[in-house]
């Protein structure tokens, strides 16, 4: 039985949702690391939010583990390169938290141009005096957003709904995304700066962007200009802050992360007009809730072995993108499967070729399938979507992709040619309507077979009796054959058989098959 490991605080119905599954779940709420290594090794998945550093010193001891479920949406906290390679799936939430990470972005940008915390403060300890906390109004002020993406364009949108003028820098996205929210593209950061009354930033942390907004930069800013930091610490330089409020020319600060958490000694918690909530952008009932469920089915669904969607190191698809492809990521993985039961030269290159309707869709998964396929029967490592490309690579084995929008004899088809030293293994396949998965090439013979768990393959020469004999020694040995078909080759005069049977074939049956005049080679494949 799976188990799972849980190290943070996630909503009960996550909790319930994974228990639900059947699998084994432990929940030890900020344990200690010394602990947490020790037991580690005894999990399948663990899931985190952004305190567990997952490590390289953590994967070392996590020798059995599958699953690293971050239940949010930041994984700077998790070694991505560490678990690529050891085929470990790191699962998320993206969109799970986005409404309240925007809401709480706007909450501090208001309260912190209108000081509420501090006249909030004031009058708790019994002081009444309006004099010390005149603010400023939004309407007609420029917003700088650095990061249009999901919680940026969120925080653009609404706040234009204030009055403001909204501009934004972000190099990676297409120009229609500014169009499309109504903001106005700043081609370099500088200019954003210059312009800007509040600047507010939404990338993730990445050597790029720790620190963009620091010193240099508040020295080309507008004094008075007001911040805000609800995406990750040091996007906003610390050090460079703490500058610009005692130069006067930061009026205020709204942060909800720090660089080192939790933290109760920054020097910006000595600074009056910064205002900090301790990372809580994602803690609203809804967004944890939302979390909570969403990390539960992906982690259970990474368990089983299936594609998810919010998969980090893996192709990003949309679930109705996986809908689409579940059928197509089956069959890619039974063509993969094909080959090392068939075939043992030392595979060189291979050729992927998507015909037909399938041509049309995001294929990259379907390749990481196929390739599953092919070094899952004889590697003993794991083998899965995750590190597939991996495994090609350090092998010297060069994989090729190519797209036909038409295709002859079927509505959709995957083809596969596996180049060795002297020869090339080819195989194809096709998904009828409702999943129906058919293999439909081997080396050349044409065939119309659904692929199941056990089958065997035969070469024989094209000569009466074959059948017959290989009918009779599965029976003998209580090996009840479902289906057959054959497929002939005239100019060689040879034919190939795939027989689907019910049970597992014994390797004395094989060798009595094999040793039948005219069979020329006999292989009991498990799909
Ligand atoms: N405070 C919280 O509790 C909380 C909650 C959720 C998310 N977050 C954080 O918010 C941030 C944004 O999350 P998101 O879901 O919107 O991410 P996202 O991936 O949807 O958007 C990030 C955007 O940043 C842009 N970007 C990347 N590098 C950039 C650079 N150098 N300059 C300008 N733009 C750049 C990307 O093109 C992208 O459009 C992340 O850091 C995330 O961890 C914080
Ligand atoms: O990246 C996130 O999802 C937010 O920063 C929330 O982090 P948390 O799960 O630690 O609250």
């Amino acid at each position: 039985m799976n188990k799972i490991l849980v190290t943070e605080k996630i909503a009960e119905k996550g909790i319930e949702a994974l228990k639900a599954s059947g699998m084994h779940v432990d929940v030890e709420l900020g344990i200690e690391r010394d602990k947490l290594l020790t037991i580690i090794k005894n999990y399948d998945a663990i899931v985190v939010r952004s305190v567990t550093k997952i490590n390289e010193e953590f994967y070392q001891h996590a020798t059995n583990l599958k699953v690293v479920g971050r239940a949010g949406n930041g994984v700077d906290n998790i070694d991505m390169e560490g678990a690529t390679k050891r085929g470990i799936i790191v699962v998320n939430t993206p969109e799970a938290n986005t409404v309240s990470a925007a809401e709480h972005t706007i909450g501090l940008l208001i309260a912190s141009c209108r000081n509420i915390p501090q006249a909030n403060t004031f009058i708790k300890n019994r002081n009444w005096d309006r004099s010390g906390f005149k603010g400023v109004e939004l309407l007609g002020k420029t917003l700088g957003v650095i990061g249009l993406g999901r919680i940026g364009s969120l925080v653009a949108t609404r706040m234009q709904s204030f009055g403001m003028k909204v501009i934004a820098y972000d190099p990676y996205i297409t120009d229609e995304r500014f169009e499309k929210f109504g903001v106005e593209k700043k081609e370099k950061l500088e200019d954003l700066v210059k312009e800007a009354d509040f600047i507010t930033v939404h990338t993730p942390k990445t050597e790029e962007t720790l620190g963009m907004i620091g010193e240099k930069e508040f020295k080309a800013a507008k004094k008075g200009v007001r911040v805000v930091n609800c995406a990750r610490g040091g996007i906003i330089s610390e050090d460079g802050l703490v500058w610009g409020i005692k130069e006067g020319i930061v009026a205020s600060a709204g942060i909800d992360v720090l660089v080192d958490e939790p933290n109760t000694t920054s020097p910006l918690l000595d600074l009056d007009n910064v205002i900090i909530t301790p990372h809580l952008g994602a803690d609203t009932v809804e967004a944890q809730n939302n979390v909570g469920v969403t990390i539960a089915h992906e982690v259970i669904s990474a368990l089983k072995g299936e594609m998810v969607p919010n998969a980090v190191n893996l192709p990003t698809l949309q679930h109705q993108e996986l809908e689409a492809l579940t059928a197509y990521l089956q069959l890619g993985e039974v063509l993969g499967k094909l080959y090392h039961q068939l075939e043992k030269d030392a595979i060189e290159r291979i050729e992927i070729i998507y015909s037909g309707t399938v041509a049309e869709m995001e294929t990259t998964a379907v390749t990481l399938a196929v390739l599953k396929g092919i070094f899952e029967p004889i590697l003993k490592e794991r083998v899965n979507y995750v590190n597939a490309r991996l495994i090609a690579q350090n092998r010297g084995i060069s994989v090729t992709e190519s797209k036909k929008t038409v295709n002859g004899s079927h509505m959709n088809l995957i083809r596969l040619n596996i180049v060795s030293k002297d020869k090339t293994f080819t195989t194809a396949g096709t998904v009828f309507a409702k999943r129906d998965l058919r293999i439909v090439d081997v080396n050349g013979f044409e065939f119309d077979v659904t692929p199941t768990p056990y089958m065997l393959v035969a070469n024989n020469m094209d000569k009466p009796g074959m059948i017959g004999q290989i009918g009779t020694l599965l029976g003998a040995s209580k090996v009840n054959i479902a289906t057959m078909q054959v497929s002939r080759n005239f100019k060689v005069q040879q034919a190939m058989m795939f027989l689907t049977v019910d049970s597992d074939v014994k390797k004395e049956t094989l060798n009595l098959i094999g040793n039948v005049e005219g069979i020329l080679k006999i292989n009991f494949l498990k799909l």
